[in-house]
């Protein structure tokens, strides 16, 4: 029997497993094949962008490692994604920053406009890929000091109110493009290296700077404006203006979808637990999917127990609809097309192990407080057989099934990434 025919007989016997208990695995398969993952376009080039003028990254955001074959022309970032997106099981999304926009000659963070994204919208049509986006709050001499839209220098601020304005304008055209709604996450790194003397008036310039920039209306079908909350950063460990409490009232009161990054919390508190809570009172989620190692590290994604606590919330829940899955992580260390594809792929391993619980009987066992059967059968579930149905899944998406994804890596990496050098930079 060939490697194909061995997945078809595993998938069969994994179908009978899994249907003993209740759940039908054509069905996860099903449901799972409408998830977009929105994966991120920084780890292609270590947050760097196309602004031609590259500033070190600051703004609390750190990449480390020298891994060769870092992209270096939009072309070879979406010639790179591409390698990735074939070898992730589904279709899934880009989330683009606005640093990466294509630029003949130097256009400031304000007056970037959907001219310098006309590339990227027409390569997603053509790729079947939506875009998100983000505005690009960092690596700017204006954001030197550690503060942008809750600068205390009124025309500071009105710059960055101006890249957030221009930026819903971009992200409204890629919607428009597309056919379907491109959420843009906001993001800034404003925040006190030490004890700050006033923590309410940034606070207060940094709402009335966000409702400024949401302020024109734009449709839904279009655009939809995120805003996402950091505990601390490198440079801003003392205080960040845009905390989760800051950011969970903003959305609440503006009724406003908010963003949780998984590294963006104390080490030990984690964002499977707020999924519940937070979509009580917001009408949407964006989940920024990283794993932090003892800080906001922004390591690879893996197959976590947090990871795999996401994704139960999300399905256990029933918020499929209302919960977008972004990735945000950056490694320089390792080849970085093996980083998307690692990463979204886990994501998605995680996923199809929670669509394939037997939620209901779970959920039905606790409604009776059989915590003891409850327990057993959720640690039963942990060694029924993910792997077969995910082989499977692979296999009619097309992708490699095992660690056959390496090999194509391998030699993308031979043919493409080792020629690329910093000495010769393609026009
Ligand atoms: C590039 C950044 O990681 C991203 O914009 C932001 O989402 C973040 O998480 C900053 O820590
Ligand atoms: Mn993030």
């Amino acid at each position: 029997m060939g490697r194909s025919g061995k997945i078809d007989a595993m998938y069969e016997l994994a179908r009978q497993q899994y249907a003993a208990i209740g759940v039908d695995t054509d069905d996860a398969i099903r449901r799972i094949g409408d998830v977009a993952i929105s994966l991120h376009c920084w780890q292609g080039d270590d947050v760097g962008g196309f602004e031609g003028d590259a500033q070190s990254l600051g703004n609390g955001l750190a990449v480390t490692g020298n891994y060769p074959g870092r992209a270096r022309t939009p072309d070879e970032l979406r010639q790179d994604l591409q390698m990735a997106y074939s070898l992730i099981p589904g279709n899934h999304r880009l989330n683009l920053h606005a640093m990466y926009g294509e630029f003949d000659t130097p256009v400031d963070r304000d007056a970037i406009d959907v001219q310098h994204f006309q590339g990227w919208i027409q390569w997603a049509v053509d790729q079947g890929v939506p875009l998100d986006f983000n505005p690009s709050f960092f690596s700017h001499p204006h954001a030197a000091d550690g503060f942008t839209l809750a600068h205390s220098d009124p025309g500071i601020r009105q710059f960055w109110i101006d890249h957030g304005i221009a930026c819903r304008k971009i992200a409204a055209a890629m919607g428009a493009a597309q056919g379907s709604p491109c959420i843009d996450n906001f993001w800034v790194p404003d925040g006190f290296k030490d004890t700050p003397a006033d923590r309410k008036t940034p606070r207060e310039r940094l709402a009335a700077s966000l409702d400024e920039i949401f302020s024109g209306s734009l449709p839904p079908t279009h655009t939809i404006d995120a805003v996402e909350c950091k505990l601390f950063g490198i440079g801003s460990e003392s205080c960040v203006v845009g905390s989760h409490e800051f950011y969970l009232g903003y959305a609440i009161s503006r009724n406003q979808m908010l963003c949780l990054d998984a590294g963006h919390f104390h080490p030990t508190e984690v964002i499977s637990d707020k999924i519940s809570s937070v979509l009580m009172y917001v009408p949407e989620l964006l989940l920024h999917v990283s794993r932090g190692v003892r800080w906001d590290s922004d390591h690879v994604v893996t197959f976590t127990d947090e990871l795999q606590a996401i994704m139960q919330e999300i399905v256990r829940g029933g918020f499929l609809d209302r919960v977008h899955i972004g990735l945000d992580f950056f490694d320089a260390s390792i080849n970085r097309v093996a980083a998307w594809t690692i990463g979204t792929r886990n994501a998605l391993k995680a996923l199809l192990a929670a669509l394939l619980e037997p939620t209901e009987q779970l959920q039905q066992l606790e409604r009776e407080g059989d915590f003891t059967a409850r327990l057993a059968l959720m640690e039963e579930q942990k060694m029924m057989p993910l792997g077969a149905v995910w082989d499977h899944y692979c296999q009619v998406s097309d992708v490699p099934a095992g660690r056959q994804w390496l090999d194509v890596v391998r030699q993308y990496e031979q043919d493409v990434l080792k020629l690329r050098s910093d000495a010769s930079v393609p026009a």
